[in-house]
């Protein structure tokens, strides 16, 4: 049992020696082995972290009750402040380390994985073809914003993602139901007959084609293939006149709506005169013609489009249109079909030997309607759920917004491992962490967010499972239906666990019957909120009140189930799916499937179902995707934390301080959101253990911590200006304890930088930017979720703005990085930031003129000053705009004012023992 325990820990410190040792075979480390108890192999704690962790919970402690017992008579106010701010801060501190007890170093590798399921690889394509389907659902609501060029290059990555084409399916959500994202769609599929062969053939990595060709490395590295070079020119120019296409469809969409437009303005007028003369008078026909026109927007074939038009109109405007369905790609047939030379086959290169087939491509834009709450982006997620549900059931669902692209062909794969292992049938999620490109290389806004990916969720993978966080994730789409999980836990107490043996009876030995195995799946409702059990699904009659009226959505949740089971012949699987049950062919698509998907995807459908409050992506709030997992893990399921070797998936992330300021504070509106909410982890069901719920309570506490930090930032300063100091005088207690707390934090931090992977640097720049956030976006977002809780003002989701499209010219690449948008959100570290430099130089020169310098309390003062003003920094520079744009006499002025202002200060409130008039100093 001990070796045993030693071997998992040893598991969980390897993962960063072997992202340096990629080769090494002897450092490969599989998944865990499964055992009975699946709950056990993620237990067991690193102990440093444990022990650092409970040092300085102690030392704060005590700190904390000195602090108390020790007033500043001098200041009470001052000391009052802190004191509140310090207790504050380390009871958010405990909340952020708790969850940090039992991190996770998983990592999986593909090969020993694949080996154990039987799946399909190079080395063994035969392997075992009953993959479960997987529906990829990719999201996008403006091409202004999200150029439709980067969502055809996810949609490219996704089609050519080494899954078994017949179990792929991709989805596009188009909530701006513009013509130009459907026909930049239409491209794509074209596109994709010469990508994605050319990617299956050659092995090309990633199969993302924009990435693919401005990949810096050699393009030959390992390349065998003789004819790689010339396909590969050949792709490259196909690809560069693909996106000239793409690029001019706007253009092209204008211009040919303006001349349909013309068109029937003229037959209009035509006609109009042709009824004048018949009615026999000489009305003034021109007038009437103008006030009829609509300008119509034209799609290629000389129809109307049903969506958004350039120019809105009723029943044709952002928010008011037809719901649209459009199979791009037809759903593949179920044997594979081998392409052959160019010559023969019509294709670019020579596809002999490759299977050609592409995966079904869908572009769905859902009905809109004014009046009707259409949820963004989770109302998007929850039609796609629908739709797909009845055009090709994937037993499991992966979740991309348009600017993520697959990255590593095989993280499909390996996702779906997890689910497929043994305990895999618990799993509601496989979540991959965001990473990101395009980012400035110093990551001045802590863009790459590595403290919160390769810590925090990590940590909480070692506790029943890692959060939702909206893009890269691979759902069971049952757990999204909102049904429990088969052997679910409850936990009582702190540490203790305890299973559910309602409905399970004593293990017999001899066969079971299929009724009774399938009560193992079902449990007692724990809430109200708990009661659709995976067993009652056909006897329901509730099924319409629940999914809404489409018979055929509810007689596909069974399928979709059966699907996603583990394979029936893995160890200490009951009901499983006996091996090949996967393997028959899809029904193809016909237009009465079409009519009913069309069906579900209407704005009213919703309406008294549980879509959206207990079914599906939860809405009312604007970061639903935190609240989606948590529903999931409130019912007893839990998820898995995919870190792969090589990147999942790639996004793209806003560089310049507005944008990302903005979108910290949409983050931290929703966490308020959830705090007020009854998603508040304070009323978690028993199913969720005790330090995720303090995780997911952290989740929506961290902005109130703003408040406190901004009182904090400006204490010094103040301090400064007074000359009075949180603490009568700079004790060697004080010192002491200031020490050992900076020091435990240093130690806890190299510590997570160490089983983590992520450096130094990167670390610090998410402490700075804490800072930053903390006295903008976050005491902003607590206003806003304040305001709407108590005056029900509702909270506008701005979409994050996308870089891309048009690539720029080498030295503009961090451009937007320097673009300086002012906003409101600026004002507060801007005056903290002004507050301490001018409070450091009065206190400077107030010490330096004074006759009996108390430099231990400018020291104190300075030296809480200078850590506000290091952390703020980033903040400053962003400001400045581009490097070296920002004359220097701004700085002399700067330098000049702050030293007016001391000396000012200096003479309207001399330093106490100064003698003024008398010697010393006075002013010119
Ligand atoms: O009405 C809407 C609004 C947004 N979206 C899509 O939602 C996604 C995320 O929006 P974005 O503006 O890019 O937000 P980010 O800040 O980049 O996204 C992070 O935060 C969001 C929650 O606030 C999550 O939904 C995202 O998955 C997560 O990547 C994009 O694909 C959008 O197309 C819609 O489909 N409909
Ligand atoms: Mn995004």
């Amino acid at each position: 049992m001990a070796q045993e325990r030693a071997r998992r820990r040893q598991h969980r410190w390897s993962h960063h020696r072997i992202r340096r040792h990629r080769g090494a075979a002897q450092l490969r480390c599989p998944l865990p082995p499964a055992t009975d108890e699946e709950d056990q192999r993620l237990s067991g704690h690193p102990q440093p972290i444990q022990m650092l962790i409970a040092i300085r919970l102690v030392a704060l402690g005590f700190f904390l009750a000195w602090r108390i017992r020790h007033p500043n008579p001098d200041a009470m106010w001052l000391w009052v402040l802190s004191v509140t701010c310090e207790v504050w801060f380390a009871f958010s501190w405990l909340l952020d380390s708790l969850p940090k007890l039992c991190p996770v170093n998983r990592s999986c590798d593909l090969d020993v994985l694949a080996d154990r399921f039987e799946l399909p690889t190079a080395r063994n394509p035969k392997g075992r073809s009953d993959l479960p389907g997987i529906d990829v659902f990719v999201s996008t609501a403006d091409p202004e914003k999200e150029p439709p060029l980067v969502t055809a290059n996810t949609i490219l990555s996704i089609l050519a993602a080494d899954y078994p084409v017949e179990k792929l399916a991709c989805y596009l959500s188009d909530d701006g139901g513009a013509l130009l994202t459907f026909e930049a769609l239409a491209e794509t599929a074209s596109f994709a007959r010469t990508w994605v062969p050319f990617c299956r053939k050659h092995g090309v990595e990633p199969r993302c084609p924009e990435s693919y060709f401005g990949q810096k490395r050699d393009f030959l590295k390992n390349k065998v293939r003789l004819d790689f070079v010339r396909e590969r020119r050949k792709v490259k120019r196909e690809y560069d006149e693909f996106k000239v296409r793409v690029n001019s469809l706007t253009e092209a969409i204008r211009r040919r709506s303006d001349a349909y437009n013309a068109g029937e303005e003229l037959r209009a007028r035509r006609r109009l005169q042709e009824e004048a003369v018949a009615a026999g008078g000489a009305l003034g026909a021109a007038p009437l013609a103008e006030t009829g026109a609509v300008k119509a927007t034209w799609m290629s074939d000389g129809s109307q489009w049903p969506g958004t038009w350039l120019t809105g109109a009723t029943d044709h405007a952002r928010g008011d249109h037809a719901g649209i369905i459009q199979a791009m790609l037809a759903p593949p047939t179920s044997e594979p079909v081998l392409g052959g030379e160019p010559a023969e086959s019509g294709a670019l290169i020579d596809t002999t030997g490759v299977d050609i087939r592409l995966p079904m491509l869908v572009y769905v834009s859902r009905e809109k309607r004014p009046g009707y709450d259409h949820n963004k982006k989770a109302g998007a997620m929850n039609t796609l759920v629908r739709t797909s549900a009845i055009m090709s059931n994937g037993p499991f669902i992966l979740n991309l917004d348009c600017d993520h692209y697959v990255h590593n062909s095989a993280a499909l794969r390996e996702g779906m491992c997890y689910m497929l292992d043994r305990g895999g049938d618990r799993v509601c999620y496989v979540q991959f962490p965001q990473r990101f490109e395009g980012i400035d290389p110093n990551d001045r806004y802590a863009n790459h967010n590595l403290v919160f990916f390769d810590v925090a969720m990590r940590a909480m993978d070692g506790l029943q499972g890692p959060m939702y966080v909206g893009t890269g994730c691979i759902f069971r789409r049952t757990a999204l239906y909102g049904f429990s999980p088969p052997r679910a836990t409850e936990h009582h107490g702190w540490l203790g666990r305890k299973k559910i043996k309602l409905f399970l009876r004593k293990p017999t030995m001899g066969k079971k019957t299929d009724r009774e195995s399938e009560h193992e799946s079902m449990l007692p409702p724990i809430e109200d909120d708990d009661h659709n059990q995976l067993g009652d699904i056909e006897s329901s009659a509730l099924m319409p009140k629940r999914f809404g009226s489409s018979a055929t959505f509810v007689s596909s949740i069974p399928v979709a189930e059966y699907q996603g089971r583990l394979l029936q012949d893995m160890p200490g699987v009951h009901q499983g799916r006996p091996a090949g049950a996967l393997a028959v062919p899809r029904e193809p698509l016909d237009a009465a499937t079409v009519g009913e998907a069309i069906s579900v995807i209407s704005c009213f459908y919703e309406e008294k179902t549980e879509w959206g409050r207990r079914i599906g992506w939860i809405y009312g709030s604007v970061t639903e995707d935190v609240v989606t997992g948590y529903r999931m893990h409130n019912r007893g399921w839990r998820s898995v934390y995919c870190v792969t070797r090589r990147d999942a998936f790639r996004g793209t992330a806003p560089i310049n301080l507005t944008d990302r300021l903005h979108q910290v504070l949409r983050w931290a509106t929703g966490s308020v959101e959830i705090f007020f909410s009854r998603n508040n982890a304070l009323f978690a069901t028993r199913r969720m253990k005790l330090l995720q719920r303090v995780a997911y309570f952290n989740v929506g506490m961290y902005p109130f911590t703003s408040m406190f930090l901004i009182v904090y930032c400006v204490l010094p300063a103040v301090s400064l200006f007074t000359g009075k100091f949180i603490v009568q005088h700079l004790s060697a207690t004080f010192l002491v304890f200031l020490l050992i707390i900076t020091i435990t934090l240093c130690l806890l931090a190299l510590l997570e930088i160490k089983w983590s992977g992520i450096t130094l640097h990167e670390w610090w720049r998410n402490e700075q930017f804490w800072v930053i956030g903390g006295t903008s976006a976050h005491p902003a977002a607590v206003l806003q979720g304040l305001l709407k809780v108590i005056a029900g003002v509702d909270i506008s989701f701005t979409l994050t703005s996308k870089p891309g499209g048009a690539d720029d010219g080498e030295e503009d690449t961090f451009a937007e990085l320097y673009e300086v948008r002012w906003s409101f959100l600026m004002v507060p570290p801007v005056t903290i930031m002004m507050l301490n430099a001018v409070a450091l130089a009065v206190g400077t020169a107030r010490t330096l003129y004074s006759e009996f310098p108390q430099w231990s309390k400018l020291l104190g003062g300075a030296f809480f000053s200078f850590w506000v003003l290091c952390h703020l920094y980033p903040f400053a520079k962003g400001l400045l705009g581009r490097r070296g744009r920002v004359p220097t006499i701004v700085f002399v002025w700067s330098g000049l004012i702050c030293m007016i202002v001391s000396l000012l200060w200096v003479y309207i409130s001399p330093p106490a023992g100064a003698r003024p008039g008398i010697g010393g100093f006075s002013f010119p």
